[in-house]
């Protein structure tokens, strides 16, 4: 093996310039990589199992901020959905929404949190979520309403058990404050130049580019690296 094992960020990191959708130049670095992938994510199960699926890698997903671990074999949840349900109900009651549409694919197979649409209210979710022990994370995505317990870093420390692989070797790229766990299980760690204030303390380095750009330029750089 010759290159370290991969921490990626799906939203902020994977994604084009202006921020949304996944970056297509990105799909045939990950597929050739000579080592594993952990995709870890604050989206639902079923997004980055597709996006594993789609660019043909092993599906090594860290999903919903670390609720859902995915080794390959073995599923395991480290939260249940009831307590951010009854928060996200509560907020509904007090006149708010998720802001994510009628049928709501966004939370729709969530299963350890809910997200809501980041153009909805946070002060009276965040009271809510507080009366119910729960924090509200907000990735620059979406404001994620999930218990304080599960990180994507303890995801990632499962997946590196299973599959046999030492993550002081691995690489971590990410952009938000719900990628810092990952930042502090993996060896090295990059945050976009897009990155929130959060990520960008807790990398090791703070790249130059933004978005996929910034990623593409770390995985040219750490190839040859292990
Ligand atoms: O779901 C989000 O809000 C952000 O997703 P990400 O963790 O892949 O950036
Ligand atoms: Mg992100």
């Amino acid at each position: 093996m010759t290159a370290p094992p991969l921490v990626l960020d799906i939203d902020g990191t994977l994604t084009r310039p202006d921020g949304w959708g996944i970056d297509p130049r990105v799909f045939d670095p990950i597929r050739d990589w000579d080592a594993p992938v952990v995709i870890a994510t604050g989206k639902a199960f079923p997004y980055p199992i597709a996006l594993c699926h789609f660019v043909g890698v092993p599906e090594l997903v860290v999903a919903e901020n670390g609720g859902v671990v995915y080794t390959g074999d073995d599923v395991f949840f480290t939260a249940d959905r009831e307590a951010a349900q009854a928060v996200t109900e509560e907020y509904r009651a007090a006149g708010y929404s998720p802001g994510w549409g009628e049928e709501d694919t966004v939370n729709r197979w969530r299963e350890t949190e809910v997200a809501i649409n980041l153009e909805q209210p946070v002060e009276p979710l965040r009271e809510i979520a507080a009366e119910h022990g729960l924090e509200v994370v907000d990735t620059g995505y979406a404001y994620h309403v999930k218990d304080a317990t599960p990180n994507k870093g303890d995801g990632v420390e499962t997946i590196a058990e299973h599959v046999g692989f030492d993550l002081a070797d691995a690489v971590a790229i990410g952009d938000s404050v719900n990628d810092v766990s990952t930042f502090e299980v993996a060896g090295r760690s990059f945050a976009v130049a897009n990155a929130d204030s959060s990520a960008k303390n807790a990398a090791d380095e703070v790249l130059e580019a933004v978005h996929a750009d910034g990623t593409l330029a770390v995985l040219e750089r750490v190839r040859g690296t292990r």
